[in-house]
């Protein structure tokens, strides 16, 4: 397994930085976030260290060069929208943008992209069914034709009342990712694995592992703390941001040493990108350095890296 880092907690860095950065710490990859450019919507969005609109093979050459440079490589490309939005310009957009991240992974011999299925969260997963696969059939196969692995991320995106009730992405469960393949049965298509999505859901991100081995695409670590008073305080049904908060591994609830362990049980080769949305680790660049330092040293008793 290699260990990287998911980029978009460097916003301000340039492509230069981000892979002058992963190498000087020692990361073997990196998860490049792909945004079209432009300003961002919502917290660790909006970040372009790979503008997917320029596929000149001028551009694709200097990006080639950068990592050849580097040393490091990519785990995949990241963009992470709402694909079924209700506000169809929006999910346009993003479903345009997704073709065009899957035309850059092949342009550079990429094999993976990571997004979200999305979702209207005012609709119930039924009724978001049909919308799911008209959109996501094509998308698909695109990726097919392309050589590209799309792994799916099983964030709920469902934090505070702007994704109330349902959140903004469909995929969050084994139940409906069992449906999701089975309507779409595809190698390309599969999953971008968080095991921090299932403690805020409160499930087993082991069993998930061994059930949904072949669809491993990508994996992320990043950590939760589930805040048992103010769990107490809220409850389950209020808005999820007043009971947890997200960590870097090793400050919050993943057993990390059972998640490698699984991983390791079911013969996961692939990347493990560190992601950063720990406020502890915000208030400066350099905060946010240390996080992917910490992480990294920490996630280093488990694997190579
Ligand atoms: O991997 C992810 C993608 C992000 O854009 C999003 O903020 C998030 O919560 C996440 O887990």
């Amino acid at each position: 397994m290699k260990l990287g880092f998911v980029s978009a907690i460097l916003p301000e860095y340039t492509l230069d930085q981000v892979l002058g950065f992963a190498r000087e710490a020692g990361f073997s990859s990196v998860e490049l976030m792909c945004w079209p450019v432009g300003k961002a919507e919502r917290r660790y969005a909006g970040v372009t260290h790979l503008d997917a609109a320029d596929l000149s093979a001028a551009a694709l050459d200097a990006v080639r060069g950068k990592l050849a440079d580097s040393g490091v490589s990519i785990s995949g490309l990241g963009y992470y929208p709402n694909p079924l939005s209700p506000d169809r310009g929006e999910a346009e957009a993003a479903v345009a943008q997704i073709r065009k991240v899957i035309d850059a992974a092949s342009a550079l011999g990429l094999t993976r992209v990571n997004s979200f299925v999305g979702r209207d969260p005012s609709l119930s997963v039924d009724e978001n069914w049909p919308r799911f696969l008209e959109t996501w059939r094509p998308l698909i196969s695109h990726a097919e034709s392309r050589g590209v692995k799309v792994g799916i991320e099983n964030c709920p995106m469902l934090f505070g009342r702007d994704e109330w009730p349902g959140g903004k992405n469909l995929a969050t469960s084994p139940a409906i990712w069992r449906r999701m393949f089975e309507d779409i049965p595809s190698d390309s298509f599969g999953l971008n694995f968080d095991p921090s999505h299932f403690v805020l859901q409160g499930m087993d991100y082991l069993a998930a592992i061994r059930e949904f081995r072949d669809k491993l695409f990508h994996v992320h670590a990043k950590d939760l703390r589930i805040d048992r008073e103010r769990l107490d305080e809220h409850g389950l049904f209020a808005f999820p941001k007043l009971w947890h908060t997200p960590k870097i591994p090793g400050q919050g609830d993943v057993d990390w040493g059972a998640f490698f362990g699984t991983l390791g049980d079911v013969g996961y080769q692939g990347d493990v990108a560190i992601e950063v949305e720990d406020r502890a680790f915000e208030g400066s660049l350099q905060a946010r350095l240390d996080s992917l330092i910490i992480s990294r040293r920490y996630l280093l008793q488990y694997i190579k890296g």
